[in-house]
């Protein structure tokens, strides 16, 4: 997958480095450039924003160092993190992750002139996503959470394949928690059932506390639960 990403912070996604992008990148399972959007600016003081038309709060990104830096890091899927996009979710990183060119679009300031949206959609697909309802600085923080999120289902990225499967965001529920050695501390313990080797049992008490941790925290998604998916027992719970 190759991935490009424009912004006038290019230093921020230093952390796109460490770990296991970090590895991606290194065995070639991730072709990642970020891009300073200010290359692509011709005046002396490299302007990237001006005064928003209409009036109103702080300043606007300028159109054309955007529509060059997209007409030389495109075509490809146009990622563009808003507060006005839609909310992302763990499918958009599974379509977005089987794509093979995404380009990032990093607003700052009260966001990019729309017609670089609208012209880059012309010619190549779109997608503006937010993180949640609460309000950041710019997009590059909600690059750096939407590559996690994509890179970790690249084949080859995850060592345990199961471990995707495990999911709760993907099986519709939040996962049980989780233990590990010791087995007593601070007059603690680790579940018995935990421990017994009956992994039957285990995988329904994990089913369970899946259920109640979901019913619990969110209800929401307990309504786009398949009901199928429970037996008789957790319908009438
Ligand atoms: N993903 C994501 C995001 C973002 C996000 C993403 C990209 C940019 C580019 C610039 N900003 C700053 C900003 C903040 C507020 C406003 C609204 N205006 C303020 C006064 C009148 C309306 C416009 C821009 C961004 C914020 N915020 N929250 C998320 N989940």
């Amino acid at each position: 997958m190759r991935v490009d990403i424009i912004s006038i912070f290019p230093d921020y996604f230093a952390p796109l480095e460490l770990s296991l992008i970090g590895k991606a990148r290194t065995t070639g399972l991730l072709d990642l450039s970020v891009h300073d959007l200010r290359t692509w600016t011709s005046d002396v003081h490299r302007t990237v924003d001006d005064t928003p038309y209409g009036g109103g709060p702080g300043m606007v990104m300028r159109p054309e160092p955007w529509g060059q830096a997209l007409d030389a890091v495109g075509p490809g899927t146009l990622v563009v993190p808003s507060p006005v996009g839609k909310p992302f979710t763990q499918a958009d990183a599974y379509e977005l992750a089987a794509l093979e060119h995404l380009i990032f679009a990093c607003g700052r300031y009260e966001g990019i002139d729309q017609r670089v949206i609208d012209d880059a959609a012309s010619r190549m697909p779109v997608r503006e996503v937010s993180l949640g309802d609460y309000v950041l600085f710019g997009g590059e923080v909600a690059v750096i959470v939407i590559m996690e999120a994509i890179t970790r289902l690249l084949p080859g990225v995850l060592g345990n394949a199961d471990s995707l499967t495990e999911e709760s965001h993907a099986a519709g529920l939040l996962e049980a928690p989780v233990y590990t050695k010791p087995a007593s501390w601070r007059d603690r313990e680790v579940p018995d059932i935990l421990r017994s080797g009956d992994h039957g049992r285990i995988a329904r008490w994990r089913r369970d506390q899946s259920l109640s941790r979901t019913a619990s925290r969110r209800p929401d998604m307990m309504a786009a639960y398949p009901l199928d998916h429970l037996d008789k027992a957790d319908r009438k719970a």
